[in-house]
């Protein structure tokens, strides 16, 4: 039988768990032929359960550098980076959304879910197909990439990625490679889903709009350090052309030119 003729044994995507980051004293160098290269340190941060926090910076400030260690992709210099449930515990599912999907050409969109829970025999097709309807792609269990836009495909991206119901979304530039419209639609939705299911999310974007649009907080990454640390006073839904958001856009577009280059 196929994924789509099962698509009506639903089950219920299960979300109780938004942990906290503590970001304490990290620190990264990396070796490189001219010598070690200082990418930031002491930088602290603790983000609120549940929080949307979008990371800026220009480019070469550290942005994926944090994120990946913040992932544990990489190794900090010195300091650490600590996640705490709401119960105190410490062991937090991390879910990963990169610039470009990563997903494995010969699978269907079931598959490409069902295959990072390969060795969990309680996650079902059924579970898989119940992501794919949180990103809107009901109608898609079956196909695979190349039968799918860019949206399509990041969609994907991101339905597997909360698929293991992570306590901590860290995305890079998700959006990047969208057109705008795509984009705009798949923020969205990302909101939507983030306010349904309660969800951690650290965000890196270079785009202030699209930071402005998602985020409880942005933070900026430049010269080593975190320079500038603003909390979005704008309610939600959020207009872009409205007369706030001008207003907040400008002073934190000031924020990010306050470090010199
Ligand atoms: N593996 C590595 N070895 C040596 N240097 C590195 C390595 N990875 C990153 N860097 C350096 O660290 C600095 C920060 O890089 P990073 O990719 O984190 O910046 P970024 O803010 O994400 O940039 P962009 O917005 O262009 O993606 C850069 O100067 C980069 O050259």
């Amino acid at each position: 039988m196929s994924s789509q003729a099962r698509s009506d044994d639903r089950v219920a995507v299960e979300s109780e768990n938004a942990a906290a980051i503590h970001i304490e004293n990290l620190g990264k160098t990396f070796d490189t032929s001219e010598g070690v290269e200082e990418v930031f340190s002491d930088i602290n941060i603790d983000i609120e359960p549940g929080s949307f926090v979008c990371l800026l910076g220009k480019s070469g400030s550290g942005k994926s550098t944090m994120l990946n260690i913040v992932s544990d992709v990489l190794e900090p210099t010195e300091g650490q980076v600590r996640f705490e449930n709401q119960d105190g515990s410490t062991d937090v599912t991390l879910g990963h959304v990169f610039q470009s999907p990563r997903l494995l050409p010969w699978n269907t969109c079931v598959n490409n879910i069902e295959y990072v829970h390969e060795n969990n025999p309680d996650y079902t097709e059924q579970h898989a197909q119940t992501h794919l309807d949180l990103v809107g792609l009901s109608e898609h269990y079956d196909k695979y990439p190349t039968q799918l836009s860019g949206g399509q495909q990041q969609r994907v991206g991101i339905a597997r990625a909360l698929s293991t119901d992570p306590g901590v979304l860290l995305m890079d530039e998700p959006f990047s490679n969208l057109d705008e419209i795509t984009a705009e639609t798949l923020r969205d939705e990302l909101l939507d889903i983030w306010q349904q299911l309660n969800k951690t999310v650290f965000f890196v974007t270079h785009d202030m709009t699209e930071a402005i649009q998602l985020s409880d907080r942005l933070l900026m990454l430049g010269q080593g350090e975190i320079y500038a640390d603003l909390e979005n006073p704008l309610e939600r839904p959020r207009e872009v052309d409205s007369d706030e958001f001008l207003k907040f856009r400008g002073e934190a577009i000031r924020a990010f030119h306050s470090i010199e280059d």
